[in-house]
């Protein structure tokens, strides 16, 4: 299979009055098209900023100096005019974010914002077909009543209505590549588990690949193939996800582990104390890069 992303080398530093931080070391990670593929890691160790990039929103700040190579099913991301990099987000790759009600617009309609976003991929689509399109990608997530839905307003939507609008809003445009950042963290775990599931068979119905970021290797489990593990801006294992479950090689994956929440446990899981050997040699499985 072809690669959707292929990211080789990637670094990225923030400039500030104390000079440059560095934040990414030298990153490298591919996606085949349609597969899923989790970047896991506490927070802070650069999965946003990874999703970021991809998306070609920090090469185009003023104190991000961003280098190495980024293809997008086969054209250089790096490269490319800011405004076709725009002209990318949203058709051809899409974005879900753990927050629906933060990228919900509240003063728009549900259907007009599904209108908005179609009107990316195709300017004079009529409101009518917006509508019919809208409807059959509601019912794809199993909203009920889709025509009530459109009518809607977000506020009068509950948190697990408004991320199934979103995942459906952002598969609309049958895009080539999903970058899902951390979704369903602001619902409660049930609804969070029946949104993942939906997700993961919506995403493979439609061969959509998929850079799904967690720092929760549990959930990760349930819906990857493919697992990066990333630690202070620099990948230290990498495999199939049953290859990295069943034989962890790197400490720092194994203290991710010991941090999973367990569902029939209490409290919030602990987060794993920064060792010496978290810096041991990247561990990769197979003969995946
Ligand atoms: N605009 C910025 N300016 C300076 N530093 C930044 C900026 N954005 C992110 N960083 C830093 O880059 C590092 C990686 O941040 P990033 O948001 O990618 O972490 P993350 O793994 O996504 O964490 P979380 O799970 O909390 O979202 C952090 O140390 C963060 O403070």
């Amino acid at each position: 299979m072809s690669d959707i992303l292929d990211i080789r080398d990637l670094t990225l530093a923030f400039k500030g009055h104390r000079g440059l931080t560095e934040v990414l070391h030298g990153i490298s990670l591919r996606i085949a098209a349609g597969e899923r593929v989790a970047l896991v890691g506490e927070s802070g160790s650069g999965k946003s900023v990874t999703a970021r990039i991809i998306l070609g929103l920090l090469q185009e700040t003023g104190s991000a100096r961003v280098a190495g190579q980024v293809a997008f099913d086969g054209r250089d991301i790096m490269a490319m005019h800011p405004r076709d990099r725009a002209a990318l987000r949203g058709t051809e790759m899409s974005m879900i974010f753990q927050d629906p009600t933060s990228s919900l617009n509240p003063t728009f309609t549900i259907g007009r914002q599904f209108a908005e976003v179609m009107h990316r991929r195709a300017p004079r689509l009529s409101r009518t077909a917006c509508n019919a399109r809208a409807t059959e990608m509601l019912e794809e997530v199993s909203i009920p009543d889709p025509a009530r839905v459109l009518d809607a307003y977000p506020f009068q939507l509950s948190g697990g209505m408004n991320q199934r609008v979103m995942i459906a809003m952002a598969l609309v445009n049958h895009p080539k590549l999903l970058l899902a950042d951390e979704p369903g963290t602001a619902l409660d775990v049930s609804v969070q588990a029946q949104t993942l599931r939906l997700m993961h068979d919506l995403v493979e119905d439609h061969g959509t690949a998929v850079l799904f970021i967690s720092h929760n290797l549990g959930v990760v489990r349930e819906f990857a193939d493919r697992v990066y593990v990333i630690y202070r801006g620099r990948i230290v294992e990498e495999g199939a996800t049953d290859a990295v479950f069943h034989a962890p090689g790197h400490a720092y994956t194994r203290a991710l582990m010991d941090a999973v929440p367990r569902i029939t446990g209490v409290g919030l899981p602990e987060v794993p104390e920064v060792s010496d050997a978290f810096l041991a040699p990247m561990v990769r499985h197979g003969s995946a890069s």
